[in-house]
């Protein structure tokens, strides 16, 4: 044995498209627990106060961490209220309450590539997250310096689950062969020519199943981060039909559904009852598939 050769017991990192498939395999889970901490919402005593930011998302990740495939803390519900902090401790306690369960970054971050630079360096280093969410609005060097991290996903959006998202990503491209809609040419990109670490995923919304179809086909390798049921009243059933290929190939984000699904003291348990049916249904719908 060459003794200078570099050696290290720790076992080699997963990337995350394969942290993501293992631990929706491991969870039997398509679910993503969204954490949009709002402390209006919050339950009697800590309503109203944003220092427990940390302590409310931490008691719903506990509740949980068997139940997810990841989890998407949407930095706005953080920055709002000068919570970084809380965040930052909250991603590193996912780490320690739910092990192997990957964490995206919803931040939808898109600027010039020195900018991107920090925005990538903010979520992947300072976060630590595994993936993060991305607008593709401004093109590919936009999105490359997230690329340049091994190991680590980015989601571009894609067909958002918005009704104004018809508004651009409903158009035709004239000038691309075949006059796509820009959502599937933002789906051929993903699949091909974009995604050059492996780890490109896109966001497509629940409420709008025949689209994920449509993604689906052209980009039939790429995870998808659906948002949109719950709350916003997407069709999982459809949603599964139409996206799922095996575990990891989606990520369907419930937050709000989760997160208030009771406003008492039992919080924690209304929002761990609320996962598994959530988590159940998918699985059943992906069943009959
Ligand atoms: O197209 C998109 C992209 C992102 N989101 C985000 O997902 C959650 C949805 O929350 P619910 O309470 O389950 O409706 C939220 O963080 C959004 O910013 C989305 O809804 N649609």
């Amino acid at each position: 044995m060459n003794d200078s050769s570099p050696r290290s017991d720790a076992p080699e990192a997963l990337s995350f498209t394969a942290q993501l498939r293992a631990a929706a395999q491991r969870n039997q889970s398509m679910l993503c627990v969204g954490l949009d901490p709002e402390p209006a919402r919050f339950p009697a005593p800590w309503q109203g106060d944003s220092a427990r930011i940390y302590d409310f998302c931490a008691a719903i990740v506990e509740a949980t961490a068997d139940l997810v495939c990841a989890f998407k803390p949407q930095i706005a519900y953080f920055a709002a209220h000068g919570a970084e902090a809380h965040l930052e401790r909250l991603i590193a306690h996912i780490r320690q309450a739910a092990p192997g369960v990957p964490v995206i970054l919803d931040a939808k971050r898109g600027d010039i590539g020195s900018t991107a630079e920090q925005y990538a360096r903010e979520a992947f280093e300072r976060y630590g997250a595994d993936a993060v969410t991305l607008s593709p609005f401004m093109g590919r060097d936009s999105v490359e310096p997230y690329l340049r991290y091994a190991g680590k996903g980015a989601f571009l959006l894609c067909r958002t689950s918005n009704p104004g998202g018809d508004d651009f990503q409903a158009q035709r491209l004239a000038d691309v062969p075949g006059q796509p809609r820009l959502y599937e040419h933002l789906a051929q990109l993903a699949q091909g020519p974009w995604n050059t670490n492996g780890e490109l995923g896109l966001v497509v919304g629940a409420t709008y199943p025949q689209e994920i179809a449509a993604v689906r086909r052209i980009a039939p390798d790429v995870p998808l981060l659906i948002p949109g049921v719950g709350a916003q009243g997407g069709d999982a059933q459809a949603t599964v039909r139409a996206g799922f290929t095996g575990w990891g190939s989606v990520a369907i984000n419930s937050s709000r559904a989760v997160l208030y699904a009771s406003a008492g003291a039992d919080f924690a348990a209304a929002a761990r009852a609320q996962a598994q049916r959530t988590r159940d249904e998918l699985a059943a719908a992906a069943q009959g598939a």
